[in-house]
């Protein structure tokens, strides 16, 4: 049995996992990763690149078919082989040799292989029957993200059910699939399959993407149905089985069959069979942590991404990994460390502005608070709403433009709290929104970030005009006017 001895092992390298490494390695730690399947995790082969790959096509279509001039100039339908080709370069061919050779390039190490917790600071490797064991002079970091949540459904197991993988990765499109369940996920996978040509029905329980606004869920079932796809919402799935015409699916409200069907019902930690045990952490839950990162009661043992549940994506995973790399180095040197609200070694974002861009036909996009949790956090608001196709910039860029734009300001502090938009084309307006809120900008300061015209981004004024200006609002403080 092999023996290592380095600064700091992290379990797991996907976008997370490589990116506290990064860090620490930044920060003068010797860093291995220990990865069972591909560098680069879910987000790279089989989550954000290959869905967003098979969603592209038909939104550029959409876009074109929606421009008197240039609708005339597309007359086909998608190229679905040549969509998965595409997307199959997105997704590298499920080869991670380019992630590979950037560890080394960055001088992470890589271990292959299982990693479980032996014992304190301590993580064992196991591949192909061997064992390499792996002590960590300073930190643990578990960046082990999460796996698909599969609902106690009788016959499901045996209907042999596809989930977020086989979606994203099908080599070939399915004539009909059905969906279980209405948050992200489906919605997304809906859109792309029902471009590519397949019959697809949404089973969900209650709402559309139900954590959002509600009128955004409205409007994405509003358009889906509009291109064909059967959306039943409040409906219960009681049983499925496999038959020789596909699977049946037995529902509150009658039968559905379809060639394929996905459970698109949230996702699970990824803590089981992972040791967790040896130290008196359970294994299957979520890993509850600080805003540093680190696992309270455990000076060495950090969760980051996924595994922790603080915020499912991507991009603030990655912003976690660099704080809890950091930290990691900081406190290995024994350096001061900046765990205040807002600090370098924090993720305050999480609780207070996590952007999502759901790249549903409309896009969704939103930050913040919706105004209900504002309220239920005691906020006094107001609620701003603006029909997105009365801006110039989103009319011109499509003659249907439709869409809605919700900002939500805490009335007491003068700032935003929330935005929410639905709409072609409405992700890149999401940055600002973020800035604004991450930044406390007061409202009045707002009215100087001029939008260009005719751009989208006017949507700001809009909501502002609604707002009011300050001088005719009201002159709160005196000393804000000089007179003239
Ligand atoms: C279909 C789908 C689409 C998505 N689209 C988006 C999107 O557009 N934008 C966005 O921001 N987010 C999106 N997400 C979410 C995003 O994929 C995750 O938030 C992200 O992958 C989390 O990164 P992570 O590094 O924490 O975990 P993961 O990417 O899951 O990586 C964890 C890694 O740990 C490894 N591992 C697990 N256990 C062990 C072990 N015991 N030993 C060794 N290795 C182990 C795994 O093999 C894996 O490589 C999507 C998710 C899904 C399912
Ligand atoms: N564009 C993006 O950023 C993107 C895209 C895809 C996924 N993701 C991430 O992946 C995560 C997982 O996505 P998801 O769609 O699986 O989760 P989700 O939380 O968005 O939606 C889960 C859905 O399943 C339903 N559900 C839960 N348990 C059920 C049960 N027992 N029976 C029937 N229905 C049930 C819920 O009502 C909900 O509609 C998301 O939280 C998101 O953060 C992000």
């Amino acid at each position: 049995m092999r023996h290592l001895h380095v600064d700091v092992v992290v379990i797991g390298g996907g976008p997370v996992g490589e990116n506290v490494a990064d860090r620490a390695v930044q920060g003068g730690l010797e860093t291995v990763i220990v990865e069972q399947d591909l560098v680069g995790g879910e987000c790279s082969y089989w989550a954000c690149m290959p869905s967003k790959a098979l969603l592209r096509p038909g939104q550029a279509l959409r876009a074109a078919q929606a421009v008197p001039g240039a609708a005339e100039a597309v007359t086909g339908t998608l190229n679905v082989p040549e969509v998965l080709r595409r997307r199959d370069a997105f997704a590298h061919n499920w080869s991670d040799t380019g992630q590979v050779r950037w560890l080394q390039g960055a001088g992470i190490g890589l271990v292959r292989g299982r990693g479980r917790i032996s014992g304190e600071r301590e993580v064992t490797v196991t591949a192909d029957g061997e064992a390499v064991v792996i002590s960590a002079r300073h930190a643990i970091a578990i960046a082990t993200g999460s796996i698909a949540s599969m609902p106690d459904i009788p016959g499901l197991s045996a209907a042999r059910p596809w989930t977020s993988r086989e979606a994203t990765s099908t080599h070939s499109i399915p004539a009909s699939l059905a969906i279980i369940g209405g948050g992200v996920i489906a919605t997304e996978i809906a859109t792309a399959y029902s471009s590519l040509g397949a019959d697809v029905t949404i089973i969900a329980r209650g709402n559309l993407l139900e954590s959002l606004e509600p009128f955004v869920g409205d409007r994405v079932a509003e358009s889906l149905r509009s291109s064909g796809v059967r959306v039943q919402t409040g409906t219960g799935t009681i049983r499925l089985d496999r038959t020789a015409d596909g699977v049946v699916i037995e529902t509150t409200r009658g039968t559905v069959t379809a060639a394929e069907v996905l459970i698109a019902t949230g996702r699970a930690p990824a803590t089981h069979d992972l040791g967790l045990e040896t130290v008196g952490l359970s294994p299957g839950h979520w890993l509850a942590t600080d805003d540093t990162l680190r696992v309270p009661g455990y000076d060495w043992l950090y969760a980051v991404g996924d595994v922790n549940g603080r915020a499912l994506l991507t991009h603030q995973g990655k912003y976690q990994a660099r704080a809890a790399g950091d930290v990691i180095a900081a406190r290995a040197k024994g350096l001061l460390i900046s765990d205040t609200a807002w600090g370098t070694h924090v993720a305050t974002a999480d609780h207070v502005a996590v952007p999502q861009v759901v790249f549903t036909d409309p896009e969704i996009a939103a930050v913040g608070l919706t105004a209900d949790q504002a309220r239920a956090a005691g906020m006094e608001i107001r609620v701003l709403d603006y029909n997105l196709g009365f801006v110039a910039g989103a009319s011109l860029s499509r003659d249907d433009y439709n869409g809605t734009a919700r900002m939500i300001v805490d009335t007491k502090h003068n700032v935003v709290v929330g935005a929410t938009f639905v709409g072609p084309d409405v992700a890149e307006l999401l940055h600002a929104a973020t800035t604004a809120i991450v930044a406390q900008v007061p409202i009045d300061r707002l009215w100087h970030v001029v939008p260009a015209y005719p751009t989208i981004s006017e949507i700001w004024l809009r909501l502002l005009e609604q707002y009011g200006r300050p001088a005719a609002r009201s002159v709160a403080s005196r000393e804000e006017m000089t007179h003239a």
